[in-house]
């Protein structure tokens, strides 16, 4: 009898990896490992940093990003990618371009802007470029308040103004959004979603009373990416995803001395199946 091939989601990360293991790629990988798909990576940066800040970064050469994505779509079946921190201009068109070339699934675009320390991961002529080349190729483009405030020049304080930045991202390309308001001083963390059928629904979580939150955007963005490789359709995938992040931050370990990393196995210590959080 010929072999049973066990074809199992696979899904990638395009984005910068952290050596402290808390954020980018590396937060990717354990999110993709908690929600069962297999995880494959285009390393587009490596940055020297841990839960204190970023000590040093360096992009890789182009034709190794090239590289790599070919390395990829030679070999695997990708059901569903997201980015992260994508550096510069060149590296932004580079990865576009990548993203036309090879079909990768849904594109899940988490536009990376800044670090919890405050270090720079997309200087500001990438900001236009990642706005009129990699927005529009977006399934879902997840930016926190800052990220959505610069990319629309809307600012962002109340809920009408999470609605109309989303439409906002909607007219420059972006099928789906997610706007997420952690960063806003409030009891609850509310995120905003608007599906590309405009209709619009609220995530709302206690906020944890902690600063171990390094890596809470990229986990959200891998969670979705994982779900939608899975087969969920986009609303549930954010809503698990919403959950997941969520249990991440409450249940933290005591890692580094600054913004802590996550708890990827937080699911799994409440009991919670990957099928039911
Ligand atoms: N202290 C917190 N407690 C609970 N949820 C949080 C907390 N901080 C952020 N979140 C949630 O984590 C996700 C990502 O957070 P956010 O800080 O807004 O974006 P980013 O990590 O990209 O800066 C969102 O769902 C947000 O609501
Ligand atoms: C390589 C790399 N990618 C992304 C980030 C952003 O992480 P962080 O500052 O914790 O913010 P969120 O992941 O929560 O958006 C990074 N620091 N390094």
């Amino acid at each position: 009898m010929p072999q049973q091939i066990n074809s199992f989601p696979q899904v990638a990360t395009i984005a910068g990896t952290d050596s402290g293991g808390g954020a980018g790629i590396m937060a990717d990988l354990k999110t993709f490992q908690a929600r069962h798909v297999f995880a494959t990576a285009v390393v587009v940066a490596v940055t020297a940093q841990n839960t204190l800040g970023v000590q040093a970064s360096k992009l890789m050469p182009q034709t190794l990003i090239d590289a790599q994505f070919q390395s990829l779509a030679a070999d695997f079946q990708i059901r569903a990618c997201k980015t992260g921190m994508l550096g510069d201009s060149n590296h932004v068109r580079a990865v576009a371009a990548n993203l036309k070339k090879y079909d990768f699934g849904p594109i899940i675009v988490d536009p990376v802007m800044i670090a919890k320390g405050g270090a720079t991961l997309l200087n500001a002529e990438a900001i236009h470029t990642l706005k009129h080349e990699l927005v529009p190729l977006a399934t879902l483009i997840t930016p926190n308040v800052p990220e959505a405030q610069t990319l629309t020049g809307q600012k962002i304080e109340k809920k009408a103004d999470f609605i109309t930045a989303a439409q906002m991202l909607q007219n420059l390309g972006a099928k789906n959004v997610l706007i997420k308001g952690g960063h806003l001083d409030l009891p609850q963390a509310n995120d905003y979603v608007l599906l590309s059928d405009h209709t619009g629904f609220w995530l709302t979580a206690p906020k944890s009373a902690t600063k171990r939150t390094h890596g809470t955007g990229d986990t959200i963005s891998a969670c979705i990416t994982a779900e939608l490789a899975r087969g969920a359709d986009l609303a549930t995938a954010i809503s698990i995803s919403k959950k997941y992040v969520t249990a991440t931050i409450a249940h933290s370990i005591q890692v580094g001395h600054g913004h802590g990393p996550l708890n990827h196995w937080a699911a799994q210590k409440e009991g919670l199946s990957f099928e039911n959080i």
